[in-house]
């Protein structure tokens, strides 16, 4: 059910949170609505890609290491080690909802690897492209409706919480 499912619903409900305090980027996503090839959808993407960063449905990845690991310092990894990527670092990254980090200019100048929303390598989401359409087509047909607006009783709670499960 994770996949698939919950993260697409976390996605979509923290892409609406971002638009509905911007406004400005509310209009031009409406504007930029191409139904005939979502791939065009550029501006769109970017508007996802920000908010998938600030709020990342996967916050982070495990991976056991199948052979030892050694860094450019001289330290190392030994195999058999399981080792956690967080992604979610609300107090190192900026917090400001910018669709343009991820022009194509912009994304050009960083390492691919600097943005992982749906992991890298072997393991990584067979559903993304899949789930960045569903984005992409549930704010557009929500946009083409309604104008979003934040609910200023109910601001969202950040929540100091870790869950680790061992299988
Ligand atoms: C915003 C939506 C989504 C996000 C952020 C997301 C994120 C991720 C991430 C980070 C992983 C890698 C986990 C790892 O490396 O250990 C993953 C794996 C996976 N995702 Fe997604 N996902 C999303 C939507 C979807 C959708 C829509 C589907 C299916 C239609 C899907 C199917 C899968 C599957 C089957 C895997 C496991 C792949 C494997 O182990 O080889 N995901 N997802």
């Amino acid at each position: 059910m994770f996949e698939g499912h919950d993260t697409t619903a976390s996605g979509i409900s923290w892409l609406f949170y971002c638009m509905s305090l911007h406004p400005d980027h509310q209009a031009r996503y409406r504007d930029t609505i191409e139904w005939e090839d979502l791939g065009k959808m550029t501006y769109t993407t970017t508007c996802i890609k920000e908010s998938l960063r600030l709020f990342p449905p996967v916050p982070g990845v495990s991976r056991q290491l199948a052979k030892p690991i050694t860094f450019s310092d001289g330290r190392s990894l030994p195999a058999g080690l399981f080792s956690l990527f967080i992604y979610y670092a609300p107090l190192l990254f900026p917090q400001i909802f910018d669709p343009m980090r991820f022009s194509p200019e912009n994304s050009a100048r960083r390492h691919s690897h600097a943005f992982l929303p749906f992991s890298a390598g072997s393991r990584n989401c067979i559903g993304q492209q899949f789930a960045m359409n569903e984005l992409k087509v549930a704010l557009a047909l929500t946009l083409l409706r309604f104008k979003l607006s934040p609910d200023p009783s109910r601001p969202p709670i950040p929540v100091a919480h870790f869950w680790m499960a061992v299988c």
